[in-house]
């Protein structure tokens, strides 16, 4: 029988990154709280037949390019672990991005009402209770399933969010201090499509320009902001220039954007300043 170091090496030679393999193994060990000092204190501990046969299956699965959030079950976000099966999206670090201009716009607002639309798995409504425990946190999201999902989460975590169903703002009731939302963006024909076919298309695309659902967030969110209040909005790589267009037409104001962890601007968003339409 191979050790538990011996077994991370060969999934390695078999394609895998070393984050992914040490992944796996903990999941077939029954390890899935442990992480990397777990495994190095127990590098010559040996893998059982039964074990290697279940972490098999779950390379097989990796390789075929499901992403290893789905096979493990659970996927860390904020310094959160969520659990996240294919009726969600894969929460990415690139999405704290948002969160964290979310909790600085919020900074001088402890008890503002926010709402998180199109919550998934409930990764930034979540990110933003447990940091700010005093904010009114609303999610909303279109797709049952996930929001039983992030339902889940929420228990599990003990954070106090109200989830609803409903297609965006329609979902919900009243004005907001902030809406924060990581909405589908993908072009129908986007090349990248492929890679994300484990992911649910309704997570993802959003019409020719991938700019649909921002389009109609942003009509919403005019009359469901308190003046003053911000719309912050994740997008595509390319999408940064188009999205503070169409932010800056509908009247917001202090429209800018801010950059992901590669330098990118991948997230916009303004203050409505406005009247009421
Ligand atoms: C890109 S995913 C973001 C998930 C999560 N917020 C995150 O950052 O990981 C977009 C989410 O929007 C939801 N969605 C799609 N259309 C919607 C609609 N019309 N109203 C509300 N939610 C919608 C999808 O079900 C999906 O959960």
């Amino acid at each position: 029988m191979p050790s538990i170091s011996q077994t991370i090496a060969t999934l390695q030679t078999r394609g895998l990154d070393l984050t992914d393999s040490r992944l796996l193994l903990l999941h077939a060990l029954g390890q899935p709280r442990a992480g990397r000092a777990w495994l190095l204190a127990h590098d010559t501990d040996l893998v059982s037949e039964a074990v290697n046969t279940s972490l098999q299956g779950y390379v097989a699965r990796r390789l075929a390019g499901e992403p290893v959030a789905y096979i493990v079950g659970h996927k860390e976000f904020y310094g959160l672990n969520l659990q996240v099966n294919s009726d969600v999206l894969v929460p990415r670090p690139d999405t704290e991005t948002l969160v964290d201009w979310a909790l600085n716009v919020l900074e001088p607002m402890p008890e503002a009402r926010v709402v998180d639309l199109g919550t998934g798995s409930g990764a930034i409504a979540l990110a933003l209770k447990s940091t700010r425990p005093a904010l009114q946190v609303e999610a909303v999201d279109y797709s049952h399933a996930a929001l039983t999902v992030a339902q889940a989460n929420a228990q599990r975590l003990g954070l106090a969010v109200t989830f609803s169903q409903g297609s965006w703002l329609n979902g919900t009731e009243g004005v907001f201090q902030a809406i924060v939302s990581n909405p589908p963006y993908i072009r129908e024909d986007d090349e990248h499509l492929p890679a994300l076919r484990f992911e649910p298309r309704q997570a993802l695309t959003a019409g020719d320009d991938g700019l649909d659902d921002i389009r109609t967030i942003i009509d919403q969110a005019k009359t469901r902001l308190q003046t003053g209040g911000w719309l912050l909005l994740e997008h595509g790589y390319d999408q940064a220039a188009d999205v503070r267009a169409l932010l800056e037409a509908a009247g917001f104001a202090n429209v800018q954007s801010r950059q992901d962890l590669a330098g990118i601007e991948r997230c916009s968003g303004g203050q409505w300043t406005a009247p009421d339409l």
